[in-house]
């Protein structure tokens, strides 16, 4: 297959027609992609890539329940998925996490997604998607893309671990809680993630070179390893993306603020972000 770049800009994808072995997984809202998609891309409700529970809802679904899921969008070994949706790289970046997760690396963004693809007037289909269904199997979970509460716990404080905060500054200072506790994780720097999509460009993501200097200034770089999350690591897919595209060793806490801050026993810091 053709070496094709993890950020691919929407006319690289325009030029790639007719895919072979590639499939373009769409997480955009159903009525959106109703109206129209890239041609021959699959709707995935985002919900399908979230385990349900109470008070975590987000952590990654069983073995069983992803081989369901990608074997009904018609996933083989061999195929090259390209994530979009509609929202700038959130639930594409969740699904490049869930990937990784099951050992499926070949994949791409598609910045800006539906969004981007629209701007630039490429061509779209309407409708539902039909799908050709596949038997994927999935060998094995592979935890090295995610960490867990217990190991954040254990790295608060060393020198080459870093803690990307997704969420809204409200939430990172406290102000706003949406779990029974409000603020954030020691050591966390916060940088929302709707601030690193460019608004006037389709929502592709910001300049890469400004993106790593604005990380590096607030600590985050390739000297370490990065956790993010959000409230149920749905919006730090977008924060894991992006340190993906830049290199750096990243995971999801996929247990996010919902499982920090409903737990009674972990530390909490509230009020802004030191300079
Ligand atoms: O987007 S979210 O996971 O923080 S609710």
């Amino acid at each position: 297959m053709a070496d094709i770049p993890l950020l691919l800009e929407p006319q690289q994808l325009a030029d790639m027609f007719p895919l072979k072995d590639v499939l373009i997984i769409d997480q955009s809202k159903l009525e959106n992609f109703v109206q129209g998609h890239i041609p021959g891309a699959v709707h995935l409700d985002f919900k399908r890539l979230q385990r349900p529970g109470t008070p975590v809802p987000g952590l990654l679904p069983d073995a069983q329940e992803l081989e369901a899921v990608f074997s009904e969008l018609g996933l083989t070994p061999d195929t090259h998925v390209i994530c979009s949706d509609d929202e700038g790289g959130g639930w594409a970046g969740r699904l490049i996490w869930v990937l990784d997760s099951i050992g499926h690396t070949q994949y791409s963004y598609l910045n800006g997604g539906i969004v981007a693809w629209r701007e630039a007037g490429l061509p779209q289909e309407t409708g539902e998607h039909a799908t050709v269904p596949t038997s994927y199997r999935i060998s094995a979970i592979n935890t090295d893309f995610s960490v867990t509460k217990d190991e954040v716990l254990a790295r608060i404080g060393d020198d080459d671990f870093a803690i990307w905060d997704a969420r809204s500054e409200a939430e990172y200072t406290g102000e706003k809680a949406i779990s029974k506790r409000g603020g954030h994780i020691p050591g966390a720097v916060n940088y929302e993630w709707t601030r690193g999509m460019d608004k006037a460009r389709g929502l592709r993501i910001q300049d890469l070179n400004e993106f790593r200097q604005l990380l590096a200034d607030m600590g985050i770089d390739d000297s370490k390893q990065i956790a993010t999350h959000c409230q149920t690591h749905h919006r730090s897919g977008f924060t894991y993306l992006v340190a993906k595209i830049l290199g750096y060793d990243v995971r999801g806490y996929a247990g996010s603020w919902s499982e920090w801050g409903n737990d009674e026993n972990t530390p909490i810091v509230t009020g802004p972000q030191p300079n």
